[in-house]
């Protein structure tokens, strides 16, 4: 017989809340592509280690907004300050982000990982590889090309490379949206596992099942602004702006 794993609850992988290990504040951050706004004066405080779901419709500047925080893209206006400081070299060092699509090297599983691994110098080398080709589920593909690994494993590689030097701040951009309900299970786990550890996950899906099971607290973005920031409950419950209430009911929201 198979092992049959369930979907993690928010009941059951949620700890109670602490303070972030990396405090997050955003303060009038605006994004303009030439003549175009995309962020329109965002303002967000990030306080708690709760796992963060980042929703709204397509093209409302979620993925600006990730990249932003991570200091991808310079804004146009305003500022992003983690542990109260703007965002540079270490404090970046400290976070990472997996992306939909993964972005990895063209080199095998293993050595994605151990040139991950030689970015900083790190104690026990041998037994974080081995660590996490275990609980990516990569063992026995260890040696093969990453880049012809299905899209399930090839994003397991991404986040196993993306948690492999402890970051306090894990950014996900729609990591399941090509994957099968299997491979999903399996990142949500390594993301709700990372979460108990204590690590502030902001993640950003499209999938309500997927939010409700993992968020704890709920950021909407519309048009390029937040018009709402509330527990995950209450804003599956009762969304309060009436963009969030026809994004959740499955309307076209222009
Ligand atoms: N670097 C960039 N330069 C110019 N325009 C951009 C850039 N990045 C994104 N955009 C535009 O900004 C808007 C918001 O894009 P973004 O990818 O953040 O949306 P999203 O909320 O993540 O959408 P989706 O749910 O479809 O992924 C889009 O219209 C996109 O074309």
């Amino acid at each position: 017989m198979p092992e049959i794993l369930s979907f993690p609850t928010r009941t059951e992988h949620t700890p109670s809340k602490v303070p972030s290990p990396m405090p997050l504040s955003v303060r009038h951050l605006a994004f303009q592509a030439g003549h175009t706004s995309i962020l329109k004066g965002v303002d967000l405080d990030l306080e708690t280690d709760a796992l963060t779901v980042l929703m709204g419709p397509n093209g409302a500047g979620k993925s600006v907004l990730l990249r932003l925080l991570h200091g991808l893209l310079a804004p146009s206006f305003g500022e992003v300050r983690w542990n109260g400081l703007p965002l540079d070299k270490s404090l970046r060092r400290q976070q990472a982000l997996v992306f939909q699509k993964p972005v990895l090297l063209r080199r095998s599983v293993r050595a994605n990982l151990s040139f991950a691994l030689g970015l900083r110098p790190v104690p026990n080398r041998a037994e974080k590889l081995a660590h996490a080709l275990a609980t990516a589920g990569l063992e026995h593909l260890s040696k093969r090309q990453a880049r012809v690994l299905s899209g399930g494993e090839q994003q397991r590689l991404a986040l196993a490379r993306a948690l492999i030097l402890d970051p306090k701040v894990l950014m996900l951009d729609e990591p399941t949206a090509n994957l099968d309900p299997a491979s999903t299970l399996f990142i949500e786990q390594a993301i709700a596992s990372a979460r108990r550890r204590g690590v502030k996950v902001i993640l950003v899906t499209h999938d309500q099942h997927q939010a409700r099971r993992l968020g704890e607290e709920v950021v909407f973005l519309h048009d390029g602004k937040i018009t709402e920031h509330s527990d995950a409950e209450s804003f599956f419950d009762s969304p309060k702006s009436a963009a969030a209430r026809a994004y959740l009911s499955g309307d076209i929201l222009v």
